[in-house]
């Protein structure tokens, strides 16, 4: 069965008067796919979310979000059906967490026990007949994560999503995530912590000053990337060394780890397992930071932060 098109985004760009924010970005995310938005801050992942929402409107290309323009009138029955976790969350602080996700559950349709199950899932229902303004930080988010999981929506918009959580939360908040995909929800996701994100995500794309540098599954990126894996070994260094077909791939610093290319990785491998000393292995394909890094670093796109700025003053 074929899955439906969530959001397509054609040739799209946005223009904050001289600013470019946003140029000739493509997307199509299907249902049940999780997308992680990443680039430096002012890259314009905010940005991007907004046009899915349809906060902003593009000043160029095309959105459709749930087959409509989500910036036109015939957008609010799909509203309903998405989820958003804006950066900076806040709220009314003198309701306490219960009152907050109660009256954000019937906006969208659903009543107080939606709300208290939700907090549950969340870890905060110890604290929902507190006042929002005594909640710690991590709490703030953890109740933000609540208000945009209401009515399990079919798309997810989550900004800096694990800001503020600690180390259980996150992995909680994940497994939400991971719980939402399998049940068909799609999610764009945009978090500047990369370690931990790599297992929960379909795609990445890497947004730098307002252009779209990468887009693809990590395995994608990793081979344009041309990055090699990282292969530690025990017991064999003094072979490493006098080896014809090892030694073109030593680590110029570290005498036990070699850098292999993913194309030869296989051979290598093979190679290894037939050494007797050999003690212990260890594979590390290039994770999602080396990735991004590499991304950024490309000559083309050493571009200063300001430079999406056209022209005279903004
Ligand atoms: N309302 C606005 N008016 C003018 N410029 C804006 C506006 N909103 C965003 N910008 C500019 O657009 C660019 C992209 O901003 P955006 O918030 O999308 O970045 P971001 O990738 O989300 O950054 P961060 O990681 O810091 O949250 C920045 O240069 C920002 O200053």
């Amino acid at each position: 069965m074929s899955k439906e098109l969530l959001i397509k985004l054609s040739n799209v760009g946005k223009e904050y008067r001289s600013l470019c924010a946003l140029q000739a970005i493509n997307l199509e995310l299907n249902q049940g796919e999780v997308l992680g938005l990443f680039g430096h801050n002012g890259a314009g992942k905010t940005t991007m979310m907004k046009l899915i929402l349809g906060v902003i409107s593009p000043t160029q290309g095309n959105i459709e979000v749930l087959g409509v323009a989500p910036d036109s009138k015939a957008s609010w029955h799909m509203r309903n059906q998405i989820g958003y976790l804006p950066e900076n969350v806040s709220f009314y602080e003198q309701l306490t967490g219960l009152e907050v996700l109660t009256y954000f559950a019937k906006l969208k349709g659903f009543n107080k026990k939606h709300a208290i199950a939700l907090l549950e899932q969340v870890g905060v229902a110890h604290a929902m007949k507190r006042q929002v303004k005594t909640y710690s930080k991590g709490m703030r988010q953890r109740l933000g994560l609540a208000q945009a999981f209401i009515g399990q929506p079919k798309l997810l918009l989550l900004d800096e999503p694990t800001v503020g959580l600690d180390p259980i939360a996150t992995a909680d908040f994940y497994q939400t995530v991971d719980q939402l995909k399998s049940q068909g929800t799609s999610v764009i996701l945009c978090s500047h912590v990369l370690p931990g994100v790599e297992q929960h995500i379909d795609r990445a794309m890497i947004l730098s000053s307002g252009e779209m540098l990468a887009t693809g599954s990590l395995v994608e990126l990793r081979q344009s990337a041309h990055l090699p894996v990282k292969i530690t070994v025990k017991g064999i260094t003094d072979t490493l060394k006098k080896d014809p077909l090892l030694t073109p791939y030593l680590d110029q610093i570290y005498a036990n780890i070699l850098r292999v290319p993913e194309l030869d990785k296989m051979e290598v491998l093979r190679h290894l397992l037939t050494i007797p000393s050999l003690e212990d292995i260890n594979v590390e394909p290039a994770n999602l930071e080396q990735v991004y890094q590499y991304f950024l670093q490309q000559p083309n796109h050493l571009i200063e932060q300001t430079s999406n700025i056209k022209g005279a003053t903004a």
